[in-house]
């Protein structure tokens, strides 16, 4: 984050020289044959230091790496200075630096453990209050709508990060959910989105959650605007919005003046990045869904990782680990993208959250220091939870031409032991087989043999697997609210380290401003053909096509 190349750092040159001579040696079969001891040194068990009881395994042994290369890795890691911007980060400095922003998600977790001064910081026990009083309202029935009835529907209108959390963490834990109280969350400008849910909404019991940090995004505040307009069609007398209507955001005045009173609305702070909100009030909606104590379980859970991040020398710090193994692939192997592959229902929304949370950290082309890269920076974040993925894309992952490092999460034990269990171990064997097959694959002479004699030459070639395809796994009891926490938290460091090796921003997201204002001056000229003034023949021609068949 010096904002220094990380191609100049000794230990990249380094690396380079080693991918040079040794990967066309770097053979997972011969790896492990000649080393009966690689699991046990490539990976990691991960114990919870205080907070509720957390514990995972992480497996890195089926990675393209020696000793000496995860050592020249950390290497880079050191040079980076990764242990001084991780401090700078704790300790509340503006690392983000193009918004002149400290970067204080941590800080929401905390509960006063580490010091941290900026302003705001004091108030965060404050919301969780004001979470905790208002959620237990809510689930208790306590909370009345308009007519006196009690609220059984939420709906969550926010995108990006104002969605993806609540949407991923109220999924993942479902398990834990009040099932009287549904859940929906609208995001999409679309109003596809909006009327599909208010067709289900009854709007005597339904609470309405405006989740936006600016308070000013198109999206949300049209989407709002029309759930208020619907709901108001009913209601009638505006006094009612206070019934039926919290926002959480930063800012105060618009919050306000759409009408909703600042009793009704949850704080949080510039230092809170979008996609690293769902710890702040934008975890309203996870609060009355799961309850704010597993909320807060959630909270800690991910503290507990922020201390082992904090604290845990580097060979054995976890995002630390899986952040070199990805600079590994991304920047040597020439690999593209990364797929997370959660073998849980649960975690369905899993790769979905970390699509904004990684690629929109680290899909940047230019350093702190205002250099453009010459080597690759975030990969592309893909994924769909297990089986599931079997059954679509797994082909290419096995035999495609591609290299695509996967992480394999599962829980040991499932919240639904359905046919004693049968399910689970039917998904776990596919969960252990797949890295296995990624990594083994199954040689000509293979398959040769299953084949027997007489069989095609091109048959016996499209049923070799030529193995070597890295991944992680991990591991762990259950899926519970603070494990739930500990790794999102685990991913969130990991892109954080890897964007300090890159020397870039990974909290402005400045690439996605430039649609914004290219839309907004479209939007102007919808009307008639003659005002599309502008642009290149392109856009002109599929604007004027669109005026030539809209109805409406
Ligand atoms: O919470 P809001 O201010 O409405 O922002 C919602 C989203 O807007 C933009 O797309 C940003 O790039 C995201 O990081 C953010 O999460």
């Amino acid at each position: 984050m010096s904002g220094r190349l990380a191609s100049e750092y000794p230990a990249w040159k380094t690396l380079q020289q080693l991918y040079d001579s040794e990967h066309s040696k770097l053979v997972l079969k011969d790896l492990f044959a000649q080393d009966p001891t690689r699991f046990s040194k490539f990976s990691r068990e991960y114990v919870s230091q205080s907070g509720p009881d957390v514990t995972f395994l992480l497996d890195f042994s089926k990675n393209l790496i020696t000793e000496p290369i995860l050592a020249t890795l950390l290497e880079l890691v050191r040079e980076a200075q990764l242990e001084t911007y991780r401090d700078k980060m704790f300790s509340g400095d503006h690392i983000n630096t193009s918004e002149d922003r400290a970067v204080l998600h941590v800080a929401l977790r905390n509960f006063n453990d580490f010091k941290i001064s900026e302003p705001g910081v004091e108030e965060v026990s404050g919301v969780l209050a004001h979470i905790k009083e208002f959620s237990e309202s809510v689930r208790s029935g306590a909370w009345k709508g308009y007519t006196g009835k009690q609220i059984n529907t939420i709906v969550n209108i926010g995108i990006g990060g104002s969605d993806l959390g609540p949407v991923m963490v109220t999924e993942a834990l479902k398990a834990y959910a009040k099932r009287d109280l549904t859940a929906h969350f609208v995001s999409n400008i679309d109003g596809t989105h909006l009327a599909e849910t208010l067709r289900v909404c009854d709007p005597e019991t339904t609470l309405f959650i405006i989740a936006s940090k600016t308070f000013t995004t198109q999206e949300t505040i049209t989407n709002a605007t029309s759930a208020r307009d619907w709901f108001l069609s009913f209601a009638k007398d505006k006094a009612h919005v206070a019934k039926h209507f919290v926002a959480l955001s930063t800012n105060t005045k618009a919050v306000t003046e759409f009408g909703i009173s600042s009793a009704n609305m949850f704080q949080f702070w510039d230092w809170v990045g979008g996609r690293y909100s769902l710890w702040s009030a934008i975890g309203l909606s996870i609060a009355l869904v799961i309850g704010y104590d597993n909320f807060e379980k959630l909270l800690q859970g991910a503290h507990g990782m922020d201390k082992h991040f904090r604290t845990a020398p580097l060979e054995q710090n976890l995002p630390v680990l899986m952040a070199v193994l990805g600079i590994w692939y991304n920047d040597f192997y020439g690999a593209q993208t990364h797929a997370l592959l959660p073998y849980d229902q649960y975690m369905h929304k899993f790769a979905d959250y970390f699509q904004q949370g990684d690629m929109e950290s680290n899909g940047k082309f230019v350093t702190k220091g205002g250099q453009r890269v010459n080597y690759q920076t975030g990969p592309i974040i893909w994924g769909a939870a297990g089986t599931n993925g079997q059954h679509s894309f797994y082909q290419l992952v096995h035999q495609g031409t591609k290299l695509i490092p996967c992480d394999f999460l599962a829980p040991a034990t499932t919240h639904n032991p359905i046919a004693h269990s049968k399910h689970h171990r039917i998904l776990l064997s596919n969960y252990f087989a797949q890295p296995e097959a990624l990594a083994f694959g199954k040689t000509e002479e293979q398959v040769r043999k299953e084949l027997g004699a007489g069989a095609s030459e091109p048959l016996i070639k499209s049923k070799v697997f030529e193995g070597n395809r890295p991944s992680n796994s991990i591991l762990f009891p259950i899926l519970d609210p603070a494990t739930l926490g500990a790794l999102i938290a685990l991913y969130e460091h990991k892109i954080f380290t890897q964007g300090v090796v890159w020397g870039i921003n990974s909290f402005d997201q400045m690439g996605v401003e430039l649609g914004k204002v290219l839309a907004k001056n479209i939007l102007a000229q919808l009307e008639k053909p003659e005002d599309v003034k502008g642009h290149d023949s392109s856009t002109t021609g599929l604007i004027h096509y669109y005026q030539k068949h809209r109805k409406e």
